[in-house]
């Protein structure tokens, strides 16, 4: 994009303007409810993992919006504006599935590790020091190069659109999210999460309405149909049947289908902050908190593929639509583009806020996950075992004040070096995906060895870079960055990261099985000296009351809370939690095999181009997901906590009256 539709004082407005307000906004509601409710950010329990307490609604707004990156939004259109309608179908599936499987995984969690805060950490119960770090490892790998691929896809919209300078746009954005994040801890992002979902879905509505029914060039299903029949004239898509935008029958698609369900496989398991999510929840609620989240993101990537992508291409046969160069589209831009020449200035403003909330929240989740890795598993595992839980917060703050920094110089050398979020987008599968079989099976299989854990993930991940690199020497003669992001060269990494690691973990565990004991990751050692719940807050969960899953209250003489939650929870119903375990195992099956054979398979398999009736019913669809994700994660999360907002508001009400009058 050669000219800005918006001048640069509107980038360094929005990136730092709004990221300062959105901190002063969480700031006060943290205070708020550290003062008026029984969290306090100043516990470990509270800080890193909410207390463990979370009510569904609160949950899934937190899951839908921190699994809502740039990348889901610029790189889900960018696959429908290259390939077709099923490129956006088959991004929107790959990161639905990983979500929608937590569901599954949750619950052996709660049942097998609930005292745990993070994933090596039960590594180290399990496998020792060896377990522990290979595991730490793949954490950070993907934490980092998720949280480069964030920034780089909000620098590239905010520079593309304002002419902000890149490398200041990479360092600035993560301002304003690391001060909330560092002052309010994991409950300040569910919160901050409901309410940059709630402005997403907004716009995200707000587009697809505009190009749908208002806009003078579309303006139609029928008239997009009718665009993308002479799109598919003029440059018709290699692999796909008649060349068509509208099809199923893509071999792109079908190649992207397996490297997008590869890695999101890879990023959900190395993520601690979806291991967060799945802790910080009630035990009744994680495991439908993680399948409806599933469902609900998948309306996201579903409806930027669909419209914006496909608007993009339909309005590149015009004449006056700026072309965009491979670049351009690698970067992510055909969307922006799409949306800015639709809605003029305002759609450049809207692309703006929407990039920057999906920055910030996804931001904020992988802060507060790095921050729980190296508080809890670098400093409390190897420098301070006998960390008390306000030293943690203290350390978990410094990672905070520390990770954008560091992320923002990871994000600039890979733009120095002409990577951009398109290319990390392949290389997060070969990186991550050797994690996805040992670290799920830390969880639910006992048999896990140790040979097998590490091995897999770390052997796993050699194997992936290697095949990778030999992939791309083999195809294009040199090693690259341009030959490193060929689609089979990187359809090669990801399946070589999946099938080591798998191959590795699985045989070398049947081998020598560990037999391992489950009441050892049951009884865990927690943080001492935890302390600061009083009572009820924003997303509380009713203790237990309202989910599935049976928790038997204990009582006991001693007056921490702490170790009464711990009480409490420790007796959870292991029954109830296998019952928990294959309801959704059932329903996670029944969705996965809608969305990846029921649906596409037979639509692929027939030599079919969609009718445009039946292009008009697919946007329906869209547009009624849509609807079911703002109920899911905006309206949900407020009925449920209704009564403690209530409370909240109520509270400082009472006391200034009491002051007045006494
Ligand atoms: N979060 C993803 N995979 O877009």
């Amino acid at each position: 994009m050669a000219d800005t539709p918006l001048p640069q004082g509107v980038g360094y407005g929005v990136v730092l303007g709004l990221g300062l307000f959105f901190a002063l906004v969480m700031n006060v509601i943290t205070w708020v409810q550290a003062r008026f409710s029984r969290y306090s950010p100043s516990s470990a329990a509270e800080f890193t993992a909410a207390s463990r307490s979370l009510k569904t609604g609160i949950v899934v707004a937190g899951i839908v919006s921190s699994w809502t990156w740039s990348l889901t939004l610029l790189q889900s259109a960018t696959q429908s504006y290259t390939m077709g309608i099923s490129g956006g179908y088959w991004y929107a599936v790959g990161g639905a599935l990983q979500i929608a499987i937590f569901s599954v995984i949750a619950s052996k969690v709660k049942s097998n590790a609930n005292r745990a805060t993070t994933f090596p950490e039960v590594a180290y119960v399990r496998f020792g020091t060896a377990g522990h770090l290979a595991f730490l490892w793949c954490g950070l790998v993907c934490n980092t190069i998720v949280s480069a691929c964030i920034l780089l896809g909000g620098e590239t919209v905010v520079s593309a659109l304002t002419g902000m300078n890149s490398y200041a746009a990479l360092f600035l954005i993560p301002v304003g999210v690391s001060i909330y994040v560092a002052t309010g801890g994991l409950r300040a992002t569910f919160i901050s999460d409901a309410t940059h979902t709630f402005f997403l879905l907004a716009i995200l509505l707000c587009f697809v309405f505009t190009v749908y029914t208002r806009s003078d060039t579309v303006g139609s299903p029928a008239r997009l149909y009718y665009l993308l029949e002479r799109a598919a004239e003029l440059s018709p898509v290699d692999g796909n049947y008649h060349g068509s935008y509208l099809t199923f029958r893509s071999r792109p698609g079908a190649i992207f289908a397996v490297q997008s369900i590869i890695t999101g496989f890879g990023l959900v398991n190395c993520d601690q902050g979806y291991w967060s999510r799945a802790i910080a929840s009630n035990p009744g609620t994680t495991a439908k908190a993680y399948f409806l989240g599933g469902f609900a993101w998948f309306s996201i990537p579903f409806a930027c593929g669909t419209t914006l992508g496909l608007a993009a291409r339909a309005l590149s046969t015009l004449p006056d639509f700026q072309t965009l160069s491979p670049s351009d589209v690698s970067a992510g831009l055909a969307g922006v583009q799409a949306v800015t020449y639709v809605m003029g200035k305002a759609g450049a403003v809207l692309a703006l806020l929407l990039v920057f909330l999906s920055v910030t929240s996804a931001l904020s989740a992988e802060m507060i996950a790095v921050a729980t890795l190296l508080s809890f598993d670098v400093y409390r595992q190897y420098f301070r075992p006998d960390a008390t839980s306000r030293e943690i917060v203290t350390v978990s703050r410094y990672c905070i004040a520390f990770w954008p920094v560091f992320s923002g110089a990871i994000a600039s050398m890979f733009k120095a070096v002409g990577i951009n979020m398109g290319w990390l987008f392949y290389f997060l599968g070969v990186a991550t995906a050797s994690g996805v079989f040992p670290i799920a099976l830390t969880f639910t299989w006992r048999d896990l060895s140790k040979a097998g854990a590490v091995a897999g993930s770390m052997g796993g991940m050699a194997i992936a870079l290697a095949v990778w690199f030999a992939a791309a020497k083999a195809t294009g003669g040199k090693i690259t960055v341009e030959t490193l992001s060929g689609q089979w060269v990187s359809f090669a990494g990801n399946a070589a990261a999946i099938g080591a690691g798998g191959v590795l973990s699985v045989g070398l565990s049947l081998w020598r099985p560990a037999r391992f004991d489950w009441e050892k990751t049951r009884n865990m050692r927690v943080v001492s000296g935890e302390s600061g719940s009083r009572d009820g807050a924003i997303g509380e969960s009713g203790g237990g009351k309202d989910g599935d899953v049976a928790v038997n209250e204990k009582t006991s003489e001693d007056s921490d809370p702490e170790f009464q939650r711990l009480q409490a929870t420790d007796s959870l119903d292991i029954k109830s939690l296998d019952v928990t375990f294959r309801f959704y195992g059932w329903l996670f099956a029944l969705f996965a095999a809608v969305i990846t054979i029921i649906i596409p398979v037979p639509l692929g398999a027939a030599p079919y181009v969609f009718s445009r009736h039946f292009f008009a019913g697919v946007v329906g669809i869209q547009i009624i997901w849509l609807f079911l994700a703002v109920f899911l994660a905006v309206a949900l999360p407020l009925i449920e906590s209704r009564k403690a907002l209530w409370r909240i508001v109520r509270r400082p009400l009472v006391s200034s009256v009491l002051n007045e009058s006494g």
